[in-house]
């Protein structure tokens, strides 16, 4: 059927495998127009005003389609929650091929010592070519930053990058010269008023791009060039629908130099989408916006899907 004949929006939930940004539950509204289908899926912490950026993402998937590609695969990485050592070796080894992982460390409540048994295992199931990264969502300041990374360095064997040790750009800068793991920004760009900060503070390696928070694929295309640092596009937890945008960053950016943050529909228990974007070979497609097929029920009750119109409604008056 062609996309302009099938309904819209189709409202989302499913519950998540494990409890992932102190979620339990995943949801969001899949928006349909001429050039296909997109996500609008901000988490419920958002506000109306920061969730305008969410809603020009999903618009641009629907109504423009994204740019031409340059490449038609995308290696990915498999990303381990702040799980034990026996789930984390078998997320690695049921990942679909990845070699590279990302590891959750600074869960509240978690001892270093389980952050450092998470790592151990995920680097005997990857074995000693894979690469690991951690991140940190901005859990520890500079001192905790510097006493942790080593141990954290040493325990994977050698750490890619890590990601958002610390919040303040400062911090990130200081922590950059004072040891030798290299710096990730994801919180530092998609929650910034201004992200180029990281850029002029000499505050990262790496910067970490999501489609949905920072507005769309063209407009995370400026910022990539802006910023002028390799990029990794990262999900932000979305059903395929969302997923496949992300891609069609990775797809578009002249270089693509890391493993993408893009392989997560595994950790829904239930995706929106008839056929999951999940990797293979370590790798996950590059897709056109009218090649995406939600499913007719999303496995959202009546409150729920109330709820998302109303949102729906409320953020394309704020974004109007
Ligand atoms: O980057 C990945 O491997 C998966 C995506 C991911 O980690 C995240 C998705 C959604 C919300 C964030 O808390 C989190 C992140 O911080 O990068
Ligand atoms: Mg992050």
């Amino acid at each position: 059927m062609p996309v302009s004949q099938l309904p819209g929006p189709l409202v989302y939930a499913t519950p998540l495998r494990t409890r992932f940004r102190n979620l339990d539950v995943r949801d969001g509204v899949l928006i349909r127009g001429d050039s296909g289908w997109g996500e609008f899926s901000p988490f419920w912490d958002y506000d109306d005003a920061e969730s305008a950026a969410w809603l020009r993402a999903a618009r641009e998937s629907a109504d423009r389609g994204w740019p031409t590609p340059v490449r038609t695969r995308v290696p990915v990485n498999v990303t381990i929650p702040a799980v034990g050592p026996d789930v984390a070796r078998s997320l690695v080894l049921g990942s679909g091929g990845c070699t590279t992982a990302k590891v959750k460390v600074a869960q509240a409540g978690q001892s270093v010592d389980e952050e450092i048994a998470r790592l151990e295992a995920v680097r005997d199931a990857l074995g000693p070519t894979g690469r690991i990264r951690v991140d940190a969502n901005a859990a520890w300041d500079l001192d905790e930053a510097l006493r942790r990374l080593p141990l954290l360095d040493r325990a994977a064997g050698g750490l890619e990058y890590a990601e958002q040790p610390c919040p303040d750009v400062a911090d990130l800068a200081a922590l950059r010269r004072r040891q030798s793991v290299p710096i990730a920004a994801d919180e530092s760009i998609r929650r910034a008023a201004d992200p180029l900060a990281v850029r002029r503070a000499e505050a990262a390696d790496v910067v970490v791009l999501k489609v949905q928070p920072l507005g769309g694929v063209r407009a995370c295309l400026e910022l990539a060039e802006a910023v002028g640092l390799p990029v990794v596009v990262s999900s932000a937890l979305e059903s395929s629908v969302g997923i496949a945008a992300g891609l069609a960053l990775a797809g578009a950016l002249p270089e693509l130099p890391y493993a993408c943050g893009l392989a997560t529909v595994h950790l829904l228990e239930r995706d929106a989408v008839a056929t999951p974007l999940l990797p293979e070979g370590g790798t996950m497609p590059v897709l056109r916006a009218d090649e995406l097929s939600p499913l007719a029920d999303g496995g959202a009750g009546a409150t729920t899907t109330e709820r998302w119109l109303e949102r729906l409604a409320r953020v394309a008056e704020v974004a109007a």
